[in-house]
């Protein structure tokens, strides 16, 4: 596992501002962030409120608009995210690309807007199961990470890959700390051919899907997997932290 692992809770569409103690409790776990990254993406709606209760750990938004501003009802820009107090984004989500038909060409648009004005940025990708059962899961992922990855001079210091095969988002199924493993390294495959040998080997990628303080180990100790991106159990300072707790014991053993 990386040296320092990042470890991200994705709120989702959960949380009204009752949620903002929990933002707090895991913030207050400060002795157990110096060896761990933390952060959370909660609604946009939360994003201002939890920078402020939350001071150490990092706050990002779930996703964001390409454009720089303009008559786009109900959508937000990076700069806005930015103002807002947010450090990142993740763009890519597959629950983005399943529900607003997101396309790679997309994912890479917003990116760059983020980058643009200083955000970081978590590309996420991830196979169906039908495509990892004909045995495409590899060639999926690269195409998507060529079409979606940001290629604005010094991006790689900026973007982090989230691997979330799409079966294993919220449905207690993982795959196997093998397939994991093999999953990354074709990732960092890419990466590297994709940004140059030094910029992409620098790059970070977090698996994500039904992760938990139990299988937290196993599957963070798969080879190259440098955090992890949390839904479900994101959701309570209890269940986020025990998986923070496994990632810390990880770097002390
Ligand atoms: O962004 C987070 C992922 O979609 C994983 O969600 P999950 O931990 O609820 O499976």
């Amino acid at each position: 596992m990386a040296v320092r692992p990042y470890i991200v809770g994705n709120w989702k569409m959960h949380g009204t501002r009752s949620m903002l103690s929990e933002a707090r409790a895991i913030d207050r776990a400060a002795e157990r962030l110096i060896k761990v990254e933390v952060a959370l993406a909660p609604p946009f709606t939360l994003i201002h409120a939890t920078r402020k209760e939350a001071g150490l750990i990092g706050v990002g938004a779930q996703d964001c608009h390409a454009a720089e501003g303009g008559a786009h009802t109900g959508d937000i820009s990076a700069a806005m995210l930015k103002d807002a107090g947010a450090g990142f984004v993740i763009v890519g989500h597959s629950e983005r690309r399943a529900d607003h038909g997101e396309k790679d060409a997309d994912v890479k648009a917003k990116a760059e807007s983020a980058l643009a004005v200083g955000l970081s940025v978590i590309v996420c990708v991830g196979e169906t199961e039908e495509q990892r059962d004909a045995g495409k899961a590899e060639s999926v992922v690269a195409r998507q990470l060529k079409g979606s990855l940001p290629t604005a001079d010094g991006a790689a210091d900026k973007v982090t890959v989230a691997y979330e095969p799409v079966w294993a988002i919220g449905t207690g199924r993982t795959p196997t700390t093998d397939d994991v493993s093999a999953m990354h390294r074709a990732i960092r495959k890419v990466l590297k051919d994709f940004y140059g040998d030094e910029a992409g080997a620098k790059v970070r990628i977090l698996y994500g899907g039904s992760v938990k303080a139990e299988n937290a180990a196993e599957l963070l100790a798969a080879d190259d997997v440098g955090g992890a991106l949390v839904g479900g159990a994101s959701l309570t300072a209890e269940s986020f932290l025990g998986i923070i707790a496994v990632a810390a014991e990880m770097q002390e053993g």
